[in-house]
């Protein structure tokens, strides 16, 4: 919790159309759009502004070869896949198997979700502690850089019952929403078949043992987010999620066709083109250390327009909490010392959620706060 919070807690400025609810501020965009200023919770550093931007020349990656045991297109797949990787961490995937139906029900839900009326989505508002939950620009969380937005999250993991993510919506929103958390049950066991797909082809290219990351996230347990950018009558004070590296594994986002989702390499923020019949992947922290460093996780944002709303679902493969992070031992032996010392997933989310807001640095920040004797 960011310490100046309390602050803002306390005496909430005027001009945030806001009010405390155990501790939290929460923002209503639909009356902050009526105000001819953003206030001023919501504007970012001069150096995060937005410009007009070229196209990342991130690879497509036709998958539909190497599902069907095609062994050159999937070398053909792995080569690009390494490249981006060794690169910008960024590319994006067709082909991929994914009911475009279920991908349009996902949207139907989760747009119907964030036009109720604010007091019923507080009604699944995230609670002190929990990351589970609706969350209106974080502003229970910072007291600035507040990012243009309202989250969704909720968590997924296989615990045998296959409803985990149906009686989340049931148990927080109400029997009503059943086919919500029905939709997405169906999306995010979806969505980890997919980042499976996409652990074997990444192993191939690193030159490991092709399954061996598939066998490291068979018992995941991941986070889905859903996104939600209002329209902003000053675009260009804000973001929609500020600079960051993702910390988790491996993110596998629907784009839709408004698009925004921007990344930086080679000292330029690039746009990633929206293509809402694929998907955007990309490396995180974990996948970083699980890679010894070979593959890189990537500074990203969101930006938001005057005129667009826009919505991101966001998949983040995530390990079983307590299982250690550690790369292969063949890598390891080729690339020379270790770059990242063992961790647990649960021990990096503990981090970001209750210690550090996630940025460009967040794995070496976490590295030092674990290896601090105070830790
Ligand atoms: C582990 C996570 C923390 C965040 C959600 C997942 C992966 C991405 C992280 C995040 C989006 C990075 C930018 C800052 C953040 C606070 C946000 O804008 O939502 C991050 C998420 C979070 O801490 O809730
Ligand atoms: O909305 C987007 O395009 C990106 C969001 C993102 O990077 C995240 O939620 O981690
Ligand atoms: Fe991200």
């Amino acid at each position: 919790m960011d310490s100046s919070a309390t602050t803002l807690l306390l005496s909430p400025p005027l001009s945030l159309s806001t009010h405390k609810d155990n501790g939290g501020l929460l923002f209503n965009p639909s009356s902050l759009q009526q105000q001819q200023h953003i206030p001023g919770e919501f504007i970012w550093p001069q150096g995060d502004r937005i410009h007009t931007l070229e196209e990342l020349n991130e690879p497509l990656v036709d998958l539909e070869g190497f599902l069907h045991g095609n062994e050159a297109a999937t070398m053909h797949a792995a080569k690009l896949v390494r490249d981006a990787c060794q690169g910008h961490g960024f590319f994006q995937v067709a082909n991929h198997g994914i009911d475009a139906g279920l991908i349009r029900s996902a949207r139907r839900q989760i747009d119907a979700f964030f036009k109720l009326p604010h007091t019923q989505k507080l009604r699944a508002r995230r609670r002190p502690g929990s990351m589970w939950g609706f969350a209106g620009a974080h502003a229970d969380r910072f007291s600035s850089n507040l990012p243009w937005k309202e989250t969704l999250s909720f968590g997924y993991h296989e615990n045998g019952s296959q409803r985990i993510v149906v009686d989340y919506f049931t148990s927080v929103l109400g029997e009503e929403f059943e086919q919500t958390g029905l939709v997405y049950q169906q999306y995010c066991d979806a969505m980890k078949e997919l980042s499976l797909v996409i652990m074997e082809l990444l192993a191939i290219s690193l030159g490991v043992e092709r399954l061996h990351f598939k066998k490291f996230f068979h018992d995941s347990s991941s986070i889905m987010r859903c996104n939600y950018y209002p329209p902003c009558q000053e675009p260009t004070l804000t973001l929609g999620t500020g600079p960051h590296c993702d910390p988790t594994s491996l993110t596998i986002l629907h784009q839709d066709e408004v698009g925004g989702l921007q990344v930086f390499s080679n000292n330029k923020w690039y746009s990633i083109r929206p293509r809402p019949d694929a998907f955007v992947i990309n490396i995180g922290d974990t996948f970083m250390a699980l890679s010894n460093g070979r593959y890189k996780s990537c500074l990203h944002r969101a930006v938001v327009n005057r005129h667009r709303e826009r919505i991101s679902l966001a998949f983040f493969l995530c390990p079983k909490e307590d299982k250690v992070v550690s790369p292969p031992q063949d890598l390891v032996g080729r690339d020379g010392p270790r770059k990242y010392p063992d961790f647990t997933w649960s021990s990096l989310l503990e981090f970001t959620q209750n210690h550090y807001r996630a940025d460009i640095r967040t794995l070496q920040s976490f590295t030092k706060w674990l290896l601090s004797p105070t830790t």
